[in-house]
């Protein structure tokens, strides 16, 4: 049953894209009042005539009460959440023009699963710098919003600290189709949602070489291996990975087309350059500036990621995909589940020239 919601004021989102738009239509199909704040005032005009964002989601009816405006402070003044929809790349500015409009008993979360360039920081801890003492949460999980649009049955994840906060998002966003679960692991969920963006241009470009399923399976698993090391010298809880926001949405973006990460890596893996992937997409793929960040990040500190170490070859210098296919399967032997048996305990020589990774 859907659940029953009260309001004394409105639901703020920034970002006119494909995700804002879903979650603000989501809400707004309650009946609550929502302005879904976008940069561009001619969209706004269309949207505001059409009833449907046709630039990101086309054929997507908007529920009556979803206005659209170009005006931050009226989306924000007032609003009890605001969620945050903005790609990485400018989320701290936005929130920077944001913050002269915020009062301490909003609600602030964020949509976005990327890293940003200069700083490593993840976007709630952008939040927690840019607005200090805000209430923060983080929504993620496996939410393609071109199945959400659809209405296929659907669930995500609210972390945050702030319990009143969680039980909020829940009851706002809960739908006979969307069912949102709870944790109080903010950077694992949103560590989850950015690392898997890295594997799903991986997963797409074995797509377009043919790799079968067999393939897919063992990427997917390695890459889980992987992003829970990677977690784990970050200090964050590798548990979380074994839900919606790790292993779920690992699993959805590895294997979707709908994916705009997992379509860039096909697109590279038919041929195209990263440039012409990108720009033929038109849409934010947010795992490419993060593969750059997480690859550095793990040179620096020594995380074993022979995926990411690979990916990295492949998009940013141009090495063969089937060359750096092969020197991993010729790599030392290791542990399947190194929580189990430490890698450490089982390097065994490999069939080839062991790799430094
Ligand atoms: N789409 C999905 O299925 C999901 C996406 N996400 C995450 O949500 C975030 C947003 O993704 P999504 O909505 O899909 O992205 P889209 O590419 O669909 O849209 C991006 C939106 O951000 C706006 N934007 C870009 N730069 C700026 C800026 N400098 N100032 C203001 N607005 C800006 C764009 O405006 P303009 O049109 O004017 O360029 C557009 O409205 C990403 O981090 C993504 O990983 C999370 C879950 C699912
Ligand atoms: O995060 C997503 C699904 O959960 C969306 O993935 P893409 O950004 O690759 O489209």
């Amino acid at each position: 049953m859907e659940t029953q919601v009260t309001h004394t004021s409105h639901i703020a989102v920034l970002g006119g894209g494909s995700f804002g738009t879903v979650i603000a239509n989501m809400v707004a199909e309650k009946g609550l009042p929502v302005r879904l704040w976008m940069r561009d005032a001619e969209r706004v005009e269309q949207i505001n005539r059409e009833r449907c964002n046709t630039r990101y989601v086309p054929d997507y009816p908007l529920a009556a009460s979803l206005e659209a405006t170009a005006d931050l402070s009226y989306a924000l003044k007032g609003a009890e959440v605001v969620f945050l929809s903005i790609p990485s790349h400018a989320f701290r500015s936005v929130l920077r023009q944001a913050v002269i409009d915020l009062t301490p008993e909003q609600m602030l979360i964020s949509t976005t699963k990327g890293i940003e360039t200069e700083s490593f920081s993840l976007m709630s801890e952008i939040i927690a710098d840019e607005v200090p003492g805000a209430r923060i949460g983080v929504l993620s999980g496996p939410n393609l919003a071109k199945e959400i649009a659809r209405r296929q049955l659907t669930a995500t994840v609210i972390a945050s600290q702030d319990e009143a906060l969680r039980s909020r998002i829940q009851q706002l966003l809960h739908s006979p189709y969307f069912r949102v679960y709870a944790s109080t692991d903010t950077y694992g969920v949103e560590l989850g949602g950015t690392l898997k963006n890295i594997y799903a241009i991986a997963a797409g470009m074995s797509a377009a070489l043919g790799m079968g399923e067999n393939t897919r399976s063992m990427l997917m698993t390695r890459a889980l291996a992987e992003m829970s090391r990677f977690a784990v010298s970050m200090g964050a809880n590798p548990m979380t990975f074994l839900g919606l926001a790790g292993v779920g949405d690992l699993i959805v973006t590895c294997m979707s087309p709908l994916s705009r990460n997992y379509r860039v890596g096909y697109a590279l893996g038919q041929g195209k350059t990263l440039d012409e992937a990108v720009s033929v997409l038109g849409e934010v793929a947010e795992g490419v500036n993060t593969l750059h960040q997480v690859r550095d990040k793990a040179s620096e500190m020594n995380i074993y990621m022979p995926l990411v170490m690979g990916l990295y070859e492949v998009v940013f210098t141009g090495a063969p995909v089937t060359e750096v296919a092969r020197s991993m399967m010729v790599n030392v032997q290791s542990s399947d589940v190194e929580f189990v048996l430490p890698r450490d305990a089982c390097a065994v020589s490999g069939a080839g020239p062991s790799s430094s990774q």
